[in-house]
């Protein structure tokens, strides 16, 4: 079986992040592992606090991990601070880990930094040179390049401009604000659209998280970078589009919808009482 690690915070409410993540590698079929860089106390209303993990400890994961089963893909999402970026990118090194998806999370859909100001300059330097693929949603892609972006066009010329400065392919993703949910991949000096149905579905907590661990997962898988991408695209919209509700706020998807199976179905569908 192949195998996927996640590098990234703890959410709570289960829809983003770690939770996220191993739901996701799970249902694209790789054995998922983690390293997790923070606890948050988080659900779909908002971050409450967020507890990191010593960078000492991070690298005490990232050992055990490396040493044994080998990744044949990393994610890496929440970074949380410079610390621990540092540890990441130097067990990166350390291990010569291949095809690593590196999502810039700094924000999360309810809007609560889950990356200090201050690390930022450690992401840029150390954690983006390493990776294979780069996924912002657009206001991540205006941080990293500098520039502000209303339109498809300035999505193509800030994929190609973070792209060329830090060495890698950038998928920018369109999301809810610019493009609906067509995304643009830049990938040496060749820009491709992924076009996307939008789905109108309020519940997009942890839809970042979930694309950069389908790509991470098909990477692993053997797949090559395009095809990564739009087969994690058709597995985000049909978790997104199974219309999954819970929660007061920005819900989580069902990152399981295609599964089936005997142990799925409660004592109801299987009419035998409670
Ligand atoms: N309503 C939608 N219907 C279909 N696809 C969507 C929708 N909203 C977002 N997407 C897709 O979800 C993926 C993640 O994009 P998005 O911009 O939401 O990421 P993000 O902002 O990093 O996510 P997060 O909210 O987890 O931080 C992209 O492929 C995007 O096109
Ligand atoms: C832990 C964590 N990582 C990433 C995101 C991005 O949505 C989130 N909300 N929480």
């Amino acid at each position: 079986m192949k195998t996927a690690l996640t590098i990234a915070g703890s959410d709570s409410s289960g829809g983003a992040g770690i939770q996220a993540d191993i739901k996701t590698m799970c249902a694209n079929g790789v054995y998922a592992m983690s390293a997790i860089t923070a606890l948050t106390a988080q659900n779909t209303t908002g971050v409450s606090g967020i507890l990191e993990s010593t960078p000492e400890f991070l690298a005490s994961q990232l050992d055990c991990i490396f040493t044994d089963i080998f990744p044949d893909a990393v994610k890496t999402g929440m970074v949380s601070s410079a610390p621990l970026i540092r540890v990441i990118a130097d067990k990166l090194r350390q291990y010569r880990a291949k095809n690593i998806v590196v999502d810039p999370v700094m924000v999360s859909t309810s809007g609560f930094r889950l990356l200090s100001e201050d690390a930022v300059k450690a992401l840029k330097e150390q954690l983006l040179p390493l990776a294979s693929v780069l996924t912002p949603n657009i206001p991540e892609a205006e941080v990293l390049s500098g520039e502000p972006i209303a339109g498809p066009e300035d999505m193509e010329r800030a994929a190609r401009s973070i792209g060329v400065r830090y060495g890698c392919a950038v998928l920018c993703k369109g999301g809810h604000r610019v493009s609906d949910a067509d995304d643009l991949l830049w990938r040496s000096g060749v820009c491709t659209w992924f076009r996307g149905r939008r789905i109108d579905n309020p519940n997009t907590h942890g839809t970042g998280c979930t694309l950069s661990s389908a790509i991470a997962s098909n990477l692993a898988k053997g797949f090559g970078l395009e095809q990564a991408v739009e087969r994690a695209k058709d597995y985000l919209s049909g978790a997104l589009g199974a219309m999954l509700d819970l929660g007061a706020g920005q819900g989580p998807m069902d990152h399981l919808h295609s599964l089936s199976g005997a142990f799925l179905g409660g004592p109801e569908e299987r009419g035998c009482g409670g």
